[in-house]
């Protein structure tokens, strides 16, 4: 049975997001997923059951028209996950001055304004299923910091700050929560020196994939007493 309200994943595109959009689905959610880039498999993906949708957060204006168009087409959500990001090192940053900007703007007044837009779908999206979930993507470096993505991290540790302020505004209906990995997967163009030293950071010295992700995301969405935490997906790297 098809449950009645959506939830939505953004940055369902590819990796996390994506995975995450198959397996809610394959659990009779209904799934909305948002992108920022087209790509040819999104057709396969509306056969699948889940609705694509192209939205850029890098922009007020792009966060309006996200919102708008939401608030237009559904009366209620089952949920929230705020997957979407943007890894960049000052490195690679020519202005670090639009890097912070850029990343404070995706990872967290994106987040912070599509939640307060998003209140009453996400109440009566409650009073359907019996609870409704915002989940925030952080990181490991949000408590910890990051020598060469002091932006990202920042912007991070804002979203996980994000996930205390809207537990205790949305309780008790809406529940609030935050995944930290510090290792979920590579990306392919991460060389076997830099793969080595970042499997060495964590006691387990392994890249769990993006089912860990899926399946911590899976915990959240299922648990009834869970608001207001950050659950961390580390491999005991605190531990180091
Ligand atoms: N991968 C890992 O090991 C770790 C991941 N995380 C966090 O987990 C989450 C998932 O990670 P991962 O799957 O690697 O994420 P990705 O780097 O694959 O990014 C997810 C999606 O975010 C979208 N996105 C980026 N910028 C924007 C924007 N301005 N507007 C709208 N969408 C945007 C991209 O869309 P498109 O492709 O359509 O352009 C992309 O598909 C992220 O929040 C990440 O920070 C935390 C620690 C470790
Ligand atoms: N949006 C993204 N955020 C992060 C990514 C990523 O690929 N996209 N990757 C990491 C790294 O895996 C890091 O945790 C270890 O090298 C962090 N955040």
């Amino acid at each position: 049975m098809t449950r009645k309200t959506p939830i939505i994943i953004t940055g369902g595109g590819q990796r996390l997001g994506l995975a995450c959009a198959k397996a809610l689905v394959a659990q009779n959610y209904e799934v909305i997923i948002t992108y920022r880039t087209p790509r040819e498999d999104f057709e396969l993906l509306e056969n699948q059951g889940i609705s694509c949708i192209q939205a850029d957060f890098s922009t007020q204006l792009g966060v309006d028209k996200f919102i708008a168009s939401i608030q237009r087409d559904y009366k209620a959500l089952a949920g929230i996950i705020h997957n979407a990001s943007e890894w960049v090192s000052e490195k690679n940053a020519s202005d670090t001055a639009l890097l912070m900007e850029k990343m404070w703007q995706v990872h967290v007044s994106a987040p912070y304004r599509i939640n307060l837009a998003f209140e009453e779908l996400l109440c009566a999206g409650s009073k359907i299923e019996g609870q409704a979930d915002i989940i925030h993507m952080t990181d490991y470096v949000s408590e910890n910091g990051s020598n060469n993505h002091i932006a990202y991290a920042s912007s991070k540790a804002g979203l996980t700050n994000l996930t205390y302020s809207f537990a205790k505004r949305f309780a008790p209906h809406i529940k609030v929560n935050a995944i930290a990995p510090s290792l979920l997967m590579f990306s392919d163009n991460d060389d076997e020196e830099y793969r080595q030293k970042t499997l060495n950071k964590s006691l387990l010295q392994r890249e769990p994939g993006e089912q860990e992700g899926v399946l911590a995301i899976q915990y959240i969405l299922s648990s009834r007493y869970i608001t207001g935490r950050t659950l961390p997906l580390d491999g005991g790297r605190h531990l180091v």
